[in-house]
């Protein structure tokens, strides 16, 4: 790409549905998985058909798979090569590296290479990621720059450590407490990739990844609001400024969006989408998830 070209970026319908694999899965299972996103039968695949316009399905599985699931995608269209916007589901990363070329990196897997087999989206920052590998704000904003030079869209993991000690009764302590870790993460992201560049931020409290059930929906909304607010002050006055969206992660999983399980208290008026972990794994938690965010789309 010449440095003058226009970076265009893939176009995201209002609603996404995006799950990673992290590392739970062998590569013979991931394969399958794709296999029986695809399927029909299982009935996520129609209903993603039917309302493209208005949803996506977005699959992150580990390195080691972008290229067979690449094929998969590109075979399951009779194409001959990858062409992201005519697959039925779109395809992203784990992290990337912080270059916008190629280069001597070894052991590091840079954004050029996860653009040529047919990413759109590349995760970063992730808690596991900020925990073990002592990823920080700095890191993902390099990341980030380097995903957005590619024209690929960086999924930003954002996430307070604490749980909050009362979310009941009046939530301004809670909001303004986790909005004091988030809102540094946000604004490193926001001010080193071009306003033009859409931003997916995923919303994950540390403290509810891998739990029993998710942050209440009471709490994350509220949350969201001033994420919204923090990035679009972020973004104010800058001219062609692209969509950010939040969508929720954080032991997300069916209920959630339409709230079912939660006495109709859905979470899908806060956000733009849910970040899918271990309530995935199964394709019936996929298709659930699919179903409820399809069925309000089609009441509103
Ligand atoms: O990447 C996904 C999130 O970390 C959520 O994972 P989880 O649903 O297993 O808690």
């Amino acid at each position: 790409m010449s440095s003058s070209s226009p970076i265009t970026y893939p176009t995201l319908p209002p609603k996404l549905i995006l799950t990673s694999t992290k590392a739970y899965f062998p590569p013979s299972r991931t394969i399958s998985y794709l296999g029986s996103i695809l399927d029909t039968k299982n009935n996520i695949l129609p209903l993603l058909t039917s309302h493209r316009d208005q949803v996506c399905f977005v699959l992150i599985p580990d390195f080691l798979t972008i290229y067979p699931c690449a094929q998969t995608l590109t075979a399951s269209n009779n194409l001959t090569s990858p062409n992201p916007s005519s697959w039925p589901i779109h395809l992203g990363a784990q992290n990337a590296f912080q270059s916008s070329t190629y280069g001597a990196y070894t052991g590091e897997i840079v954004p050029a290479a996860l653009k040529e087999l047919g990413c759109t989206v590349v995760e970063l920052n992730h808690a596991e990621r900020r925990r073990l590998l002592g990823e920080s704000d700095e890191s993902a904003a390099a990341k980030a720059a380097a995903v957005c030079a590619l024209g690929m869209i960086p999924l930003v993991c954002i996430g307070e450590l604490d749980k909050p000690k009362n979310t009941h009764g009046p939530l301004s302590q809670a909001v303004g407490l986790a909005m004091s870790q988030l809102t540094p993460q946000i604004e490193a992201v926001l001010r080193a990739v071009p306003p033009d560049a859409p931003v997916i931020f995923a919303y994950e409290p540390v403290w509810a990844i891998g739990a029993a059930e998710p942050a209440g929906v009471d709490y994350v909304g509220p949350v969201v609001q001033a994420i919204r607010e923090v990035a679009g002050r972020a973004r104010a006055g800058t001219s062609k400024a692209a969509e950010v969206k939040v969508v929720y992660g954080g032991s997300a999983g069916p209920g959630l969006w339409s709230g079912k399980t939660n006495g109709g208290n859905g979470l899908g008026k806060w956000v733009d989408g849910l970040f899918l972990g271990r309530f995935a794994h199964e394709i019936s938690g996929i298709r659930a998830v699919v179903e409820e965010v399809v069925e309000s789309l089609d009441k509103s």
